[in-house]
């Protein structure tokens, strides 16, 4: 039988202009929150709604490969921040002399201020070791389970609730804090929690460890390498 795709299409109209506002200022004014987040905690509904929204991010093949770990447990999350103070010493032992003390002065995670933790995993293997889409780039099951942590941060940011993604932690003190088996992959570590204000700027540009690149320099035209600018005439 021939697949009839007519039943199956909604319209899909652009959003009226304060909804396409929305959107953006949701993109535009999310935030890495370290420093700023408030201790009450979030409420099932809400914690529903913000994993509801990762769960519906893009999927090589409707992998759906995403786990979501919960940790609010303290001596876990103490545990946890152990385990970045470490990792942080080391990645700060990596700078040139010259950055260390910025380094060190940065503010580089919330894992005890926020009131919630969360792990986010990849089973590589959910759909089988190869799928649709994934036979040439087997990675393309990490990459949709980072979309769905951008999906989990734009949500949050609509809800006035701030993310904070830390990476400096080693995967085997994760995997031993938390008991994630070997075959699950580790890619997120988000602090989550209600926050009052946000930076207006990303923190570390405020701070000057770093800045905006311009967008025009990012992009090419047909070719890598050839600048839209340059391509006009
Ligand atoms: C994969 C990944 C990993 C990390 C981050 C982000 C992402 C995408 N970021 C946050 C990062 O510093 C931040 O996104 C940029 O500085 C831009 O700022 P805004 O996110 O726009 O506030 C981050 N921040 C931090 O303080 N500690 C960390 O370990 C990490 N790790």
């Amino acid at each position: 039988m021939v697949f009839d795709p007519e039943p199956s299409l909604v319209a899909s109209a652009p959003f009226s202009e304060e909804e396409r506002a929305a959107v953006y200022r949701a993109i535009h004014t999310r935030r890495d929150v370290r420093d700023e987040f408030l201790p009450d905690e979030l409420s099932h509904e809400e914690v529903m709604r913000l994993l509801d929204a990762a769960h519906h991010a893009p999927s090589v093949g409707f992998m759906q490969p995403w786990n979501f770990l919960l940790i609010r447990d303290r001596g876990l999350r103490e545990a946890v921040h152990a385990a970045f103070e470490r990792a942080a010493e080391a990645e700060e032992a990596l700078l040139p002399q010259e950055r260390r003390a910025q380094y060190r002065s940065l503010k580089l995670q919330g894992i005890l201020k926020a009131p919630l933790n969360i792990c986010i995993t990849c089973d590589r293997s959910r759909q089988g070791r190869t799928g649709l889409g994934r036979t040439q780039q087997p990675e393309a099951d990490l990459l949709s389970t980072a979309c769905a942590v951008q999906n989990f941060w734009l949500a949050a940011r609509a809800e006035g609730i701030g993310v904070g993604w830390v990476s400096i932690l080693r995967e085997q003190d994760l995997r031993a804090i938390l008991d994630i088996p070997a075959d699950i992959a580790i890619v997120a570590y988000l602090c989550v929690g209600r926050v009052a204000k946000a930076y207006a700027q990303p923190e570390l540009e405020i701070r000057q460890w770093a800045k905006r690149l311009p967008l025009e320099e990012l992009i090419f035209s047909d070719r890598w390498g050839n600048r839209i600018n340059n391509s006009k005439g």
